[in-house]
């Protein structure tokens, strides 16, 4: 669904932002983990950080071919067209100083009338990064979004920095203005996050945490707007999926319109006094952005949840003391057809699987399957991205990992971090 916005302010139609050439710091530990062209499976993970780095990174015999490529400057340019909550950025946009963002951006949890702080464009990511002593956490969004209280509940007195897109949250931590990026890989109703998936594999990131949040959507609308007024309901994808039933409940057969995040949504509304337009967000939107809540908690669920990752510049050592995730990427020459066997490798094992996702493989998306009786047929290629449960410091998974390997042309782990086992309850209201 494409963001179809009401005639924009001025600084809304000018040029959409190309990306600047920004290569991201080529650090010491990228080049050992990518550049091994044998793997050498150890039969434990040594304790140094050293060791996991260069064992867990990158499994893969031939890496180097198979990695899909940073995109050129077109392709970006074509794939990531800027936008600042749902707007097309203009190159214009004012450089807001880290100070200023710093001093600003407080914790999440931070309901002082001082004013929010803008998201992170690509323009502002040449600035030199400010070290304090509070970890800086980006994400994408504006204040008031889902990812904003995720970076706060993984990382409770953390400086969090919006960011205008996922691409600039992934390249906030690459170049050292955040220490860690919290994004939303999947929702519990909505599905996966997908572009969140193909960033993880164009990205030298890893994950090392995770973090569920009870999703807890509200129908905001200006102050003295009534439901009969609207004729228009804009969101973020997901908020909107999520809410899809409810809203059809409540007689809000109106248009549905996407935009960059809920929080955005709710900002843009009262930005432009749209009177006939209301916002899926957050109860701490309608706060920030001077809404009423006409419908409180409209998700088509009381248990949703989204999951959100960490990620980071460095792996965390994994460790067996408590329950751990290991997130990986895989691709095979032949296709789906090896997928139940690459599976098995965990099944024999007794290692449960949390999530399988398919993408498709974009470097090479289409494979021809010659046949002189029945003519030329083409299958589809795709990378497999399999959770399960077990820590690469565990014997188990690091013999299923080097069976996957035998099985699979490409292969990354993308992380080994602690299971989020933090109970919760469902959706409460004001989350
Ligand atoms: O728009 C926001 O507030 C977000 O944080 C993004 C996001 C998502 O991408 O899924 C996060 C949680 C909810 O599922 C809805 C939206």
């Amino acid at each position: 669904m494409q963001a179809l916005l009401p005639p924009s302010p001025n600084y809304l139609t000018k040029p959409a932002l190309r990306l600047p050439r920004v290569a991201p710091p080529r650090l010491a530990v990228f080049k050992c983990a990518y550049r091994s062209d044998s793997v050498h499976f150890p039969n434990s993970v040594g304790s140094s950080r050293a060791d996991w780095q260069s064992s867990c990174a990158i499994l893969a015999s031939n890496v180097v071919s198979q990695q899909p490529q940073p995109p050129s400057d077109k392709s970006r340019t074509a794939d990531h067209v800027g936008s600042v909550n749902g707007h097309k950025t203009s190159v214009d946009l004012e450089i807001v100083p880290m100070e200023k963002l710093s001093s600003s951006s407080s914790s999440p949890d931070d309901k002082s009338s001082s004013p929010p702080p803008r998201a992170l464009t690509i323009t502002d990511l040449s600035p030199a990064p400010m070290h304090g002593a509070q970890l800086r956490v980006a994400y994408q969004g504006v204040p008031g979004a889902y990812s904003e209280a995720a970076a706060g509940k993984a990382y409770p007195k953390c400086e969090a920095i919006p960011c205008d897109q996922f691409e600039v949250a992934f390249q906030a931590v690459e170049l050292w203005i955040a220490d860690r990026a919290v994004l939303p890989v999947e929702n519990s109703l909505g599905g996966s996050i997908h572009r969140n998936y193909d960033l993880l594999l164009r990205h030298r990131l890893h994950i090392v945490g995770e973090v569920q949040l009870p999703v807890h959507h509200c129908l905001l609308a200006l102050p003295g707007v009534r439901k009969e007024y609207l004729n228009r309901v804009i969101s973020h994808p997901q908020a909107l999926a999520q809410c899809e039933l409810t809203l059809t409940k409540l007689g809000l057969n109106v248009v549905r319109e996407a935009v960059d995040d809920t929080a955005g949504a709710a900002e843009f509304v009262a930005a432009n006094n749209l009177r006939d337009t209301a916002a899926i967000a957050s109860a701490r939107a309608a706060e920030l952005y001077g809404m009423e809540i006409l419908e409180n908690g409209i998700q088509d669920d009381s248990s949703n949840v989204t999951r959100f990752v960490m990620l980071a510049r460095e792996p965390i050592i994994p460790r067996t003391d408590r329950p751990f995730k290991t997130s990986i990427v895989f691709a095979h020459d032949k296709g789906t057809s090896v997928l139940f066997k690459v599976l098995s490798a965990f099944a024999f094992r007794n290692i449960s699987l949390t999530k399988i996702e398919s993408r498709p493989h974009r470097n090479r998306p289409i494979r021809l399957v010659s046949d002189s009786n029945e003519g030329t047929a083409s299958h589809f290629e795709y990378l497999f991205y399999v959770d399960f449960e077990a820590s690469m410091a565990e014997v188990r998974a690091q013999n299923a990992l080097a069976e996957v390997q035998e099985f699979t042309s490409f292969l990354r782990v993308l992380g080994s971090y602690p299971i989020d086992m933090t109970p919760w309850s469902p959706s409460r209201g004001g989350d």
